[in-house]
């Protein structure tokens, strides 16, 4: 097991903030965590890289307890900008990692060219815009080849070429067997990621999530609606009629295939079929609006 969370509860003062968290991840993947301002992520991310204490619960990563100090060589957090020192260049803290990682030097160079930051390398944090720290973040978390790689709103700041480098660096990490669980609000480039998305609310991630995210609804145009009605119902599946008699469904809890084979075997003609992408911002307004954009 990569990471198991169980139970996980986190208090500040009176406020609960996580409030039994529950995951795991079996095998090298992405997974992007989503919910709104205040949902728990950040705590969460803190938690199981031990900056804060927890109440209740378990955390482990990489079959050890997250207080195990050996993790430290094998797991990156990609926090905020403010964890940089000024007056120090973007050299100066690659080469500090390098020195604490027991790493050679010469990776400060060969990350700084995966990243696309040879040109800053020598400046001090001072002088460097907003894209530019999230750059130097992104070298100092993935200088090491992390096994798992934590990623706290990596986006922000980023013009669209660097996020579109950025989502290349983290698809390559993902196929070299990182792990790397990311939170962002920037849903359209979440959905180019992964389609495992864990939706946070109110500090639990909710159940339906934890499966893969389900991309894909059919909508279908047949010539008996009666019939592909009464037909379907015999399945274990739901699915809806919309107001222009179409049948509805998504493929989560029956493939495509199998409704398509039932319906020809009951003699129902299909006669249309339109495919809709489920992205991730259709998925949030649902589950925290209440509302489903059209
Ligand atoms: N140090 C702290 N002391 C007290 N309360 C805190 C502290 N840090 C966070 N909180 C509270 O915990 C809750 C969760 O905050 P957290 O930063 O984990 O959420 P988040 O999902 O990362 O939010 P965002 O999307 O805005 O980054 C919020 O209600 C916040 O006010």
């Amino acid at each position: 097991m990569i990471v198991q969370v169980d139970n996980l509860t986190k208090k500040y003062k009176k406020e609960w903030v996580l409030q039994g968290v529950q995951f795991e991840i079996s095998h090298p993947q992405i997974v992007a965590l989503v919910g709104p301002n205040g949902s728990g992520k950040t705590t969460l991310f803190n938690c199981m890289t031990n900056l804060l204490s927890i109440n209740s619960g378990t955390i482990k990563l990489l079959e050890k307890d997250h207080t195990d100090t050996s993790l430290f060589y094998d797991i990156s957090y990609l926090q905020d900008n403010r964890i940089l020192y000024e007056n120090l260049t973007a050299y100066d803290h690659l080469k500090f990692i390098c020195g604490v990682m027991k790493l050679p030097d010469s990776r400060i160079i060969e990350v700084a060219e995966r990243v696309g930051m040879e040109s800053y390398l020598k400046k001090r944090v001072q002088k460097l815009s907003l894209g530019m720290k999230q750059h130097l973040l992104l070298a100092m978390a993935i200088i090491n080849s992390p096994k798992l790689l934590l990623m706290d709103e990596p986006l922000n700041g980023l013009d669209p070429s660097s996020a579109i480098n950025m989502r290349k660096i983290l698809l390559e990490l993902h196929k070299e067997g990182t792990t790397i669980i990311i939170s962002s609000h920037n849903l359209d480039e979440i959905d180019r990621l992964t389609n495992t998305i864990y939706f946070m609310k109110d500090g639990v991630i909710l159940e339906e999530s934890l499966k893969n995210y389900h991309m894909k609804q059919y909508v279908l145009n047949v010539n008996n609606l009666v019939q592909a009605k009464v037909t379907l119902e015999r399945l274990p599946f739901t699915f809806t009629v919309n107001k222009d008699d179409q049948i509805v469904f998504t493929d989560h809890e029956i493939s495509f295939q199998e409704v398509m084979t039932h319906l020809n075997q009951h003699d129902i003609l299909v006669e249309d079929i339109e495919i809709i992408r489920i992205g991730a911002e259709k998925r949030y307004l649902e589950l925290f609006e209440g509302t489903v954009s059209e």
